[in-house]
């Protein structure tokens, strides 16, 4: 089957303050419509591995490939662009712009893309607050709505330019039980409605149980896939 994302042989070291190894050797791939979860201790190294997963930190030897393209080695503007238009990614904490409305922020990442009009911008952006039920929150400033909705227009902007994976760090940390029940179902249908590839690192051993996959990390290796 086809991987969405593959990484051969990725090792990182932080320097400072003395040489620690905190990914050992990690070769693992992401198979197109997989929703897959990290889960280990804390100190593991999930944050760090999806940090070079999502391209946002290229300080670190191996490979890795979207599709088939190889992204190890590009530059940071080739990457800002490549990350852009394939990656979606959701934080723990939303990151939404508070002065600006819910509408804007979902549309930023496309803008910045600039591959559509504003108003092909606009007119998707709707589609995807209408398909996670907070249509209705479009002219709301983002600091108006509450913990869970901004939780969900955080995923509407992840999703503007149609990435071909979700990758979310500890997306639910951050929000009670039902608020996280929403997000793990949001993922699911995103999965088996649209073919998307998810993987998420959490804490949270019931969302992860209901992923298609566990990949365990301990002591910045994976031990088990
Ligand atoms: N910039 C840094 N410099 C040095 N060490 C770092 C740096 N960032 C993280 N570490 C260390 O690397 C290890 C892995 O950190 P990371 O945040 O990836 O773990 P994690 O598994 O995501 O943990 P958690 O579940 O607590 O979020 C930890 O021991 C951490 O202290």
């Amino acid at each position: 089957m086809k991987l969405v994302l593959e990484t051969k042989n990725i090792n990182k070291h932080f320097y400072k303050p003395k040489d620690f190894h905190v990914l050992k050797d990690i070769s693992f791939g992401v198979r197109e419509g997989e929703f897959a979860s990290i889960m280990g201790k804390s100190g593991s190294g999930k944050s760090t591995l999806l940090y070079v997963l999502s391209t946002m930190d290229t300080d670190y030897t191996g490979e890795l490939y979207l599709g088939n393209e190889l992204i190890t080695g590009k530059s940071h503007q080739e990457l800002s662009r490549i990350r852009n238009k394939n990656i979606g990614f959701v934080f723990q904490f939303h990151y939404l712009l508070s002065e600006f409305s819910v509408l804007e922020n979902v549309m930023l990442p496309a803008k910045k893309l600039g591959e559509k009009s504003n108003s092909e911008i606009e007119r998707d952006a709707h589609q995807k607050l209408e398909m996670l039920n907070i249509g209705h929150l479009a002219g709301q400033r983002a600091s108006r709505i509450s913990g869970g909705e901004k939780q969900r227009v955080a995923i509407a902007r992840a999703l503007i330019n149609d990435p071909t994976i979700l990758m979310g760090d500890e997306p639910t940390g951050n929000l009670d039980s039902h608020n996280s029940e929403n997000v793990f179902n949001i993922f699911k249908n995103l999965k088996e409605n649209q073919g998307l590839s998810l993987l998420v690192v959490t804490h949270d051993e019931d969302f992860a149980k209901r992923t298609d996959r566990i990949i365990e990390m301990e002591d910045g290796r994976i031990f088990k896939q």
